[in-house]
């Protein structure tokens, strides 16, 4: 199966969810990420601000702040590159690319990526080898070269967990995925 299947496969196991369900399973898989000793002990993390369709990450990423992680989240610059901004509070987002929720705050310059102790990702899909399925445009895959020293954590929900997804060489593997 290619990836294009596999996308609409999940998409149409989303549909099958109502919000209300998508929220109690999503306070589910965060419930084991908070577990997890890599971002327990990590000083600065890469998260992502969720879509609709994400595991919501909104009020997780206020208790980072709060427990005093620097929390850095991806802001899209073009069609194929995104660069990091501080996250320090809901009255730095503003709305980006993709509608999606991105910080205004201080930019986080490459310089300083290899302070990245993890990096929280998304994805549509992910396989028990820690191969991950992302939106089809690759950011993910051009930015992750980038941190190498950070440890990858992939959140799904448990429906977006699949035996085997199909790799490419350039996709870049999780260490870890939390569902
Ligand atoms: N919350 C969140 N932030 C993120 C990502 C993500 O997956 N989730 N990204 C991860 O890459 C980057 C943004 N990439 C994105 C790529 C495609 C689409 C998207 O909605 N694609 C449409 C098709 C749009 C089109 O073809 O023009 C779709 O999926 O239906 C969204 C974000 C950076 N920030
Ligand atoms: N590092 C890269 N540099 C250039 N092109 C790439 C890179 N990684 C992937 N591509 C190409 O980009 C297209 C989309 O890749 P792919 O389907 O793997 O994206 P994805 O992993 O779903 O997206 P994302 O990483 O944004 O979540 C493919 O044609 C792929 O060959």
């Amino acid at each position: 199966m290619d990836k294009k299947e596999l996308r609409k496969i999940i998409r149409d196991r989303k549909r099958q969810y109502s919000s209300s369900t998508l929220e109690e399973l999503s306070l589910s898989v965060l419930s084991h990420l908070e577990e997890n000793g890599h971002l327990q002990s990590a000083h600065t993390v890469m998260m992502y601000y969720s879509l609709p369709d994400e595991v919501n990450t909104h009020r997780f990423i206020d208790s980072l702040v709060a427990s005093g992680k620097k929390v850095l989240l991806p802001e899209v610059i073009d069609d194929r590159n995104m660069v990091l901004r501080e996250y320090s509070g809901r009255a730095d987002l503003r709305e980006g690319a993709y509608h999606i929720m991105e910080p205004a705050g201080t930019l986080f310059p490459p310089h300083r990526y290899s302070e990245i102790d993890v990096a929280i990702i998304p994805g549509m899909a992910f396989d028990i080898q820690g191969n991950r399925l992302g939106r089809g445009k690759a950011y993910y895959d051009r930015f992750l070269p980038k941190i190498p020293g950070a440890y990858r954590i992939g959140i799904a929900f448990p429906f977006q967990l699949l035996s085997q997804i199909p790799t490419e060489e350039t996709d870049i593997a999780m260490n870890e995925i939390v569902s």
